[in-house]
């Protein structure tokens, strides 16, 4: 099999080191857009449990890899292990790599550096922050070459993650930011969800309308912002009438800090990355 990028996608054998929730959700993606069939997906985890949500997400016909080592021998590597293990594990995996094997890490933190420290030298590199809404083609990722890599597997690279959402090259340095935004935000968006849907419950509606209505409501203005191209505060403002409901419920957002609550969300998560990143 030749390796990535002068093979076509849907050829490509893809390793992947942990098959944990990101590495199920970006699987299952390129599987779900027909860019990869599960036979080209060949997972090592030493968890069943992991292995079996894995298959059931991707689809039977992905590959057990008994070793590290096996699912390094793919014509490309995703490493999907928590950064903490990264220092132990990948040692199993590189007595399977070859040289033009791509490696393609989402460890939060973890500097194109500090991995190229832990691979043959050489070895050809790609740092990249996704996020679990790829499972169902609506992730958002940014991604940073490394040193070794040519632009056809920066391309191969971009075909893979667009394949799944929106993806942009971004310079490394900018990464830890895109985890404390769009790594994390999907957590911090579900949390709103529910909350939005708890007021509705209090305001009196049955939990599973108050549910309906606040998916819908994110889902539907997450699309206006995106169908539109207004601002978001141009958009707001058209809801709010003067004197009326919606300009009474920002009040009270405002007084309690949610837009400040985000901001630091988001700095201080990508500030963890920058701690993960330093071990
Ligand atoms: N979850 C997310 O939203 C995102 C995660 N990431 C990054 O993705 C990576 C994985 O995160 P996530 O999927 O959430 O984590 P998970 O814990 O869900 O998955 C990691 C998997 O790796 C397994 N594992 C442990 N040791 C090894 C080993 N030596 N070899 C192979 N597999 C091993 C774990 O098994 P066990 O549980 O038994 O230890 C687990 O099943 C992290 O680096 C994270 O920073 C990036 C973007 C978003
Ligand atoms: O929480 C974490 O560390 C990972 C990285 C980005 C999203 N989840």
């Amino acid at each position: 099999m030749p390796a990535p990028p002068s093979a076509p996608l849907s050829d490509t054998r893809i390793g992947l080191l942990g098959a944990g929730q990101m590495a199920r959700a970006l699987a299952a993606g390129w599987v779900r857009t027909g860019l990869a069939k599960p036979g080209d997906l060949i997972a090592y985890d030493p968890s069943d449990a992991a292995f079996e949500a894995f298959t059931a997400s991707v689809g039977a016909g992905v590959v057990r890899a008994a070793s590290a080592a096996e699912a390094a021998g793919a014509d490309a590597l995703l490493l999907a292990i928590k950064p903490q293990y990264a220092a132990e594990a990948l040692p199993a995996a590189i007595e399977g790599l070859r040289p033009e094997t791509l490696v393609v890490s989402i460890l939060a933190g973890t500097t194109l550096s500090t991995l190229a420290g832990m691979l043959p030298a050489g070895q050809p590199l790609v740092r990249v922050m996704p996020n679990t809404p790829c499972l169902v083609g609506r992730g958002a990722s940014a991604y940073a070459l490394g040193p070794g890599v040519a632009d056809a597997q920066g391309a191969w690279v971009e075909a893979l993650l667009s394949a799944v959402g929106f993806a942009a090259q971004v310079p490394e340095p900018l990464l830890d930011a895109v985890t404390g935004l769009s790594g994390s935000g999907p957590a911090y968006i579900y949390t709103i969800i529910e909350a939005l849907a708890d007021g509705g419950v209090r305001a009196g509606l049955p939990r599973k309308l108050a549910a309906e209505l606040a998916l819908h409501t994110v889902a539907g203005a997450a699309e206006m912002v995106a169908q539109t191209g207004e601002h978001p505060a141009v958009l707001r403002e058209a809801v709010s009438s003067p004197a009326g409901t919606t300009i009474a419920g920002l009040g009270e957002l405002e007084r309690r800090g949610l837009r400040a609550a985000l901001v630091e969300a988001v700095v201080t998560a990508a500030e963890r990355a920058r701690e993960l990143g330093r071990g």
